[in-house]
């Protein structure tokens, strides 16, 4: 079941959400994602692309069940496990989600713990919560955090309070620790967003590693066009919640582009996404 099943399976996913008026009453609802559907059936890296607000966030924690999706038909799997579905999430939800590294955009890791203890946080899944609450690492433990913080770049800093840190290396902190929980899908929400172009490149590089080097699948939202085609292998791009584009990244031509992103076309490059 784990080896056969797809890693991500996104089945008629719609997320309805209701926006509050400004004055009282008159409350409207917006459909943020539209009867989406999606599968990776082996460990790839896929770009989430499309214009702000066309539902890229919504999808990733859709499939990660931070967002519960409409009731009816839309139904969400990773690895063979129902995340949710019908509106409600699966009973063992957690269990699923041990195995997503997440990676967000900012606030990856807790500010006023070490980064070894961030990338140890990994573990919580497969330890026990008091002795991982209390730090209580066994040698093995330690070894394997070290590790994955040398993988990336930044063992010099494991002692060091994550809010101390800059951006770059809170980033490769919070792959090391998807490393640590053995994520088997990494779901990145812009990792790339608040960096320079040269850490952004090696923050990439590290995503696409994971997936060459260990077999994670990686989904990752770029605002970046540039980034996607160069780092990722397929592209999923969205727009007013429905997807307009899947397919490989080569074939993703300007004529696409320029329907997808309208009037956002010249912004969605960045133009130094070099290999
Ligand atoms: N909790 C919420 N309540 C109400 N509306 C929401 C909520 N979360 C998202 N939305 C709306 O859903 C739409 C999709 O948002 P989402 O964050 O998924 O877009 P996005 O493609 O990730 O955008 P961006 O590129 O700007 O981050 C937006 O119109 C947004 O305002």
């Amino acid at each position: 079941m784990w080896m056969t099943a797809p890693l991500v399976e996104v089945t008629s996913v719609s997320k309805t959400f209701t926006r509050k008026a400004a004055a009282a009453g008159g409350n409207t609802t917006f459909k943020a994602l539209d009867n989406v559907s999606f599968v990776m059936t082996k460990p790839e890296r896929v770009a989430l692309i499309g214009p702000s607000g066309s539902g890229k966030s919504t999808l990733l924690r859709s499939i990660s069940g931070l967002h519960t999706i409409d009731k009816g038909k839309g139904a969400v799997s990773v690895m063979g496990r129902v995340v949710q579905k019908n509106g409600s999430l699966a009973s063992d939800v957690r269990a699923t989600r041990s195995r997503m590294g997440m990676i967000a955009q900012q606030f990856n890791l807790v500010g006023r713990l070490s980064l070894f203890t961030n990338a140890a946080l990994g573990f919580l899944g497969k330890v026990s919560g008091l002795r991982g609450f209390l730090g209580m690492w066994t040698a093995d433990e330690k070894q394997a955090v070290m590790r994955a913080l040398d993988h990336v770049g930044v063992a010099q800093f494991a002692g060091q309070r994550a809010n101390t840190l800059s951006g770059g290396q809170q980033q490769r902190g919070a792959i090391a620790r998807a490393i640590v929980q053995g994520a088997q899908i990494v779901l990145a929400d812009e990792p790339v967003a608040s960096l320079d172009p040269v850490t952004a490149r090696k923050v990439m590089k590290l995503l696409v590693n994971l997936n060459e080097a260990d077999g994670v699948g990686v989904i990752v939202t770029l605002h970046q066009v540039d980034y996607a085609k160069l780092y990722c292998d397929r592209i999923l791009a969205l727009k007013e919640g429905k997807v307009v584009y899947d397919g490989p990244a080569s074939g993703l031509d300007d004529e696409t582009l320029k329907n997808i992103y309208g009037a956002e076309f010249e912004d969605a490059f960045w133009g130094e996404a070099k290999a």
